[in-house]
């Protein structure tokens, strides 16, 4: 997997720092504990210089910690702006008129809630737990170093066997749990899929009279998956409890047992024999992060690897390349365009259109014929495999084009903050003169909270007119030059057929209109109709 580039670098090698400036601060202090003792012992006096070791070590110690829960906390800062930043760039490259369900690329949805749960789950990982983590896992060479330079070659040679050892006895009971985890997931999997397909099969099966056997059939299955998770939790239960004993009792035990061989053989003090038992207790530090590790870290590094996936997919569709501008003297000008979908056939073959500034043009066809894929290609979303197309504006400067899909995508919030996905900066005023060129205005007074009336989930449900009237007003607020417009009027009720019909014809002459539909009232508005077959235009 590439990784996600995140600003967290500096702060992740911060908190390293200063996880080790910890582990070297407690070291200090227990070795002035060890002469503390070895003075009261030997010399039953104290001087200063013990306590002063003390002192020392926990200023150390304590300034590493409130440094490195600095550190974490700015590098995870830095992470969750960046990675949603990212995000945002990516959500906002897709356009207001953006097919959520774009060919390939992940769903607009999904991408908002990987900008905010994702991105904080990454930053976490990746900002705020990294620098702890491999802090937390190298302390035991540190100390393990520190012992040998400062105290005893001997003590930290054997230490260090057992500190490399023990991981590798770690990782092999964890092993032996895996094909317990596979099997609980598989049981997973099909108690979903099982639930899944009853509730969507629901009303064939009540017509079937199954629902009661289907029922049976489910509850079984659930009972085997409390099983499976009784039984994933015992072993999870047992694989913690032997990473435990294993790593506190070998680095503990190895610790003290070797710190009193070599006291007993005259090599170290009794008191610098107690410093390294307490020493010992710093080697345990990596089991201190193993259940964070899971948690944080799994559930960071996949909202990372969906980030980068949905990232990935972004870059795709940004690939196409803009529609060049032209000389003016059409709005739209396409020279020869062949285009087709990923390995498909061509759609469209040689396709010469041109559109005059202000002109509404209908595309017809039978279904399937391409009058989707060539308001794809004007919107620069698809990128043509041959041709020339160029968009311009009245006075020869580029045009903008803006497109509006078959199914108007609502987000859920506000009628504003859907609006306002088009210009952030619209105030209200123009809010309102594009809903009432979409003939909306008056029902969005009509609801209650007006332009701050909620829709989508937790919202009101509009209906599919209104919602394809709010669509057009959001493409008017783009303020592009060029309207595409994807059959408009097709599964709405007629009042707002009638509306947007109207919207459009008002339209007429301040924007270039160009509109796939099958409606008749929709082609007898238009000021020219082109008819799309066997992937040519044709003029009617
Ligand atoms: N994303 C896609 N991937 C692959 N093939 C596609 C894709 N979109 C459209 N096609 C194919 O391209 C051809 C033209 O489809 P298109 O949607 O442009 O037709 P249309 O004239 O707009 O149809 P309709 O009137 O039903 O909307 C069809 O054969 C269709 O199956």
């Amino acid at each position: 997997m590439t990784r996600l580039e995140v600003p967290a670098r500096g702060h992740v090698l911060a908190a390293l720092a200063c996880g080790w400036l910890t582990a070297a601060g407690l070291c200090l202090c227990y070795l002035g504990v060890g002469r503390l003792i070895d003075q009261v012992v030997s010399e039953g006096a104290i001087d200063w210089r013990a306590p002063a070791l003390m002192g020392a070590g926990i200023a150390l110690a304590v300034a590493g910690v409130l440094g490195q829960g600095g550190a974490s906390g700015k590098g995870e800062a830095a992470a969750e702006i960046s990675v949603r930043a990212r995000i945002h760039r990516s959500i906002l490259a897709r356009g207001p008129h953006g097919d959520p369900h774009a060919a390939g690329g992940p769903v607009t949805g999904s991408l908002a809630s990987l900008a905010t749960d994702g991105a904080a789950r990454v930053a976490a990982w990746r900002g705020g737990f990294l620098g702890r983590l491999i802090a937390s896992v190298t302390t035991p060479l540190v100390v393990v170093a520190i012992v040998a330079v400062a105290v005893d070659a001997a003590w930290a040679a054997a230490l260090l066997a057992v500190v490399v050892a023990v991981p590798v006895v770690v990782g092999g009971f964890q092993r032996l749990f895996r094909a317990s985890t596979a099997a609980y997931q598989t049981q997973s999997r099909r108690l979903a899929a099982l639930f899944l397909e009853s509730v969507q099969g629901l009303r064939l099966l009540a017509l079937l009279g199954a629902a009661e056997r289907q029922s049976r059939l489910l509850a079984a299955e659930s009972e085997r998956q409390r099983r499976a998770t009784m039984r994933l939790l015992a072993g999870n239960q047992l694989v913690l409890l032997i990473t435990d004993v294993v790593f506190y009792g070998a680095l503990i035990g190895a610790g003290t047992a070797v710190a009193l061989a070599r006291n007993a053989s005259g090599a170290i003090s009794l008191g610098t024999a107690v410093a390294l038992v307490l020493i010992s207790l710093l080697l345990t530090e990596p089991i201190s992060v193993v259940g964070q590790f899971f948690y944080i870290a799994m559930t960071g590094r996949a909202a990372e690897r969906q980030v980068l996936h949905a990232l990935a997919g972004t870059g795709r569709s940004a690939a196409v390349p803009p529609p060049a501008a032209g000389d003016g003297g059409a709005a739209v000008e396409l020279v020869a365009v062949t285009a087709g979908h990923g390995d498909g056939p061509a759609v469209l073959e040689g396709i010469d259109l041109r559109v005059a500034h202000g002109e509404m043009v209908a595309l017809v066809g039978p279904s399937g014929s391409g009058k989707s894929t060539l308001l794809s290609v004007v919107a620069g979303e698809l990128a043509p495999r041959a041709g020339t197309i160029r968009l311009s504006a009245p006075d020869g400067g580029p045009a903008r084009p803006v497109l509006v899909p078959q199914r108007a995508w609502l987000f859920t919030g506000t009628i504003a903050g859907n609006l306002r996905l088009a210009d952030p900066a619209a105030d209200e005023q123009r809010l309102w003169s594009v809903l009432r060129q979409a003939h909306l205005a008056a029902e969005v007074q009509a609801m209650p909270g007006g332009l701050g009336a909620r829709v989508g989930e937790e919202g009101l449900t509009l209906s599919g007119g209104q919602a394809q009237r709010l669509a057009l007003a959001r493409a008017l607020l783009a303020d592009a030059g060029v309207l595409l417009l994807d059959e408009p009027t097709s599964h709405i009720d007629t009042r707002s057929e009638r509306l947007i019909i109207d919207s459009l014809r008002r339209l007429r002459g301040t924007r270039t209109i160009l509109v796939a539909t099958h409606s008749a009232a929709l082609i007898g508005g238009a000021d020219r109709v082109i008819e799309i077959a066997d992937a040519r235009a044709v003029a009617r």
